[in-house]
């Protein structure tokens, strides 16, 4: 029994602790949880999960599996304790871990003190963790809660302790002080004593042996029966002053096998006492001679601590079997409707808006898809149009070399054009050359006769006609108006036939993970227990 390494808590940051909440919350429902589905519960970038992960499991906090069917991380005991740890440290309840002071089949006792120092004791159950192992042949993701998680029986034992331990001491039972509880720890105060099964000697045996048996006569005058008072249950403390210390399958005395668990407590001190001590006495209590005085046992039942949780608990305690919340369908309905506890709830709170988060990015790139939509509906009828301006401009073309014949020259009216003033016709005119005309190759063919025809042609049509500098065309060009029109019909089908640019490198990484992630978080039904 050594020392827990708390010290490791130090140094770990703020983000670590949060892809450790996040792997366990993804362990609610799945074996493994994927770096893609940590990265979307922690809302921290891939990347960075990936290095913190890498941190985790070198200090054993997380683990690395690789499933048949997917790869992922598992939380390990180590990484759970640490949470209920920092947790409890958060709530100032504790400020110190100390040594191991005990070790069950379920549990791990260390002694511990809060943050001023004073002692006390931290449970850390461990149930399922002897048949651990076997699930790893079949890890893969859950079905719903079909593969039980040994997260969720030691918290249901935690829970139940504690909820014991208040209710026991609130009726004066020799009981530990409950002081809290977090995960799958109990926090209660120190017994300065020894366990039963470690003393030697008593001063007054039959005092002893009757103050045990009327302890369970007590328990069940208060409708309970412990199901396992025992030795090593017992403590012994100042004063030969009994303290039970661990109640893992208390049941009422309502229960069917009532009398079976009643008389089983009863042979066991019995025995104990003939086997330690050679006290043998033919004075021991029976249930039915007790008289029920109080109803504690409907008073835990309705505490929060449900039958299926009750039932859930003692078929692991019974089997030892990490399966052993398994249950069938009539089970499972019941669960669903009755589970659920304060951390559940946060759990879920969290989810609702992790899933929230992710609708509100889905109506975005549904938002972003209209957008897109209507882009390409205006480039479509932009297209169109120009399709329709390209056949105007044809046929005005096919006019044009009507009209001019030989001439070769047209000059293009536009609606909005205005009269030039005076003084732009005169700098046109002085500037003839530099207006923008559309020309080929060919151009130095065209000899001075012709361009003095041109001018004065235009130098005509100005006087008579509304003419603005940018409407002047000069068609000099050789090239068929057909062959213009099946050119740039072409490159127009050419465009319209280029494929669309996909996102490649990096940004298809990314697109590609969050609709990954989004496909896992939709899995999720929520979180059932
Ligand atoms: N409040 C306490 N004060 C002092 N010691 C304690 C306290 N609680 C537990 N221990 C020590 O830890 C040991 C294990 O505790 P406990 O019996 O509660 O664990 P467990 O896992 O339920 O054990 P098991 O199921 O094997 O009986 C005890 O034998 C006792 O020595």
């Amino acid at each position: 029994m050594g020392r827990m390494d708390v010290n490791l808590m130090r140094y770990l940051e703020g983000e670590h602790f949060r892809v450790l909440v996040s792997c366990e919350m993804g362990m609610k429902n799945h074996e493994v949880v994927p770096l893609a589905l940590l990265s979307a519960i922690a809302k921290i970038h891939r990347g960075a999960v990936a290095k913190i992960c890498g941190d985790l499991c070198k200090h054993s906090l997380i683990a690395l599996e690789r499933g048949i069917k997917c790869d992922g991380y598992r939380l390990t005991v180590r990484g759970y304790d640490f949470l209920a740890l920092r947790a409890l440290c958060a709530r100032g309840v504790v400020g110190s871990v100390g040594n191991q002071i005990g070790v069950g089949k379920e549990s791990d006792v260390y002694v511990g003190g809060d943050a001023e120092f004073n002692d006390l004791v931290l449970k850390f159950h461990r149930l399922g963790r002897t048949s651990f192992r076997k699930i790893k042949e079949k890890r893969d993701y859950h079905q719903k809660r079909k593969n039980a998680s040994w997260l969720y029986l030691s918290r249901l034992a935690a829970q139940k302790e504690f909820a014991f331990l208040s209710a026991l001491a609130a009726k004066n039972f020799p009981v530990p002080k409950a002081i809290d509880v977090c995960r799958h720890v109990v926090v209660m105060g120190l017994i300065d004593g020894i366990t039963l099964c470690h003393v030697d000697q008593v001063d007054d045996i039959p005092g002893l042996y009757h103050r045990l048996m009327s302890l369970i006569v007590k328990f069940a005058s208060h409708g309970l029966i412990h199901g396992d008072f025992n030795e090593f249950n017992l403590m012994l403390i100042k004063d030969d002053k009994i303290v039970v210390i661990d109640f893992p399958q208390m049941v009422s005395t309502e229960h069917e096998n009532a009398e079976y668990y009643f008389n089983r407590d009863v042979e066991c001190i019995r025995t104990f006492f003939r086997r330690k001590f050679g006290f043998d006495s033919d004075e021991f209590p029976r249930l039915c001679e007790v008289k029920r005085r109080h109803t504690m046992d409907i008073e835990l039942a309705a505490s929060g601590f449900t039958k299926d949780m009750q039932k859930d608990l003692n078929r692991a305690y019974d089997e030892g079997d990490f399966k052993a919340h398994e249950s069938d369908d009539e089970d499972e309905d019941d669960e669903e409707e009755e589970g659920g506890d304060e951390d559940v709830e946060e759990e879920e709170s969290d989810m609702e808006t992790i899933k929230e988060e992710d609708e509100e990015h889905d109506e975005e790139e549904v938002n972003n898809e209209k957008k897109e939509g209507e882009k390409m509906k205006k480039g479509l009828l932009a297209c169109s149009r120009f399709d329709a301006w390209l056949d105007e401009a044809s046929k005005q073309l096919e006019q044009v070399v009507k009209i001019e014949g030989d001439e070769h020259v047209h000059i293009v009216k536009h609606p909005n054009q205005t009269v030039p003033s005076v003084e732009e016709r005169e700098y046109e005119s002085d500037n003839e050359d530099k207006v923008p005309q559309l020309v080929d190759g060919n151009e130095e063919e065209v000899n001075d006769e012709e361009e003095k025809k041109e001018k004065r042609i235009r130098n005509m049509k100005r006087s008579n006609q509304t003419v603005g500098t940018r409407s002047v065309m000069s068609v000099g060009s050789t090239i068929a108006p057909e062959e213009v029109k099946r050119r740039v019909t072409m490159e127009l089908r050419q465009n319209k036939e280029k494929t669309k640019i996909r996102a490649k490198g990096k940004q298809s990484a990314v697109s590609r993970g969050r609709k990954s992630n989004r496909e896992t978080i939709g899995e999720y039904a929520g979180w059932d227990f």
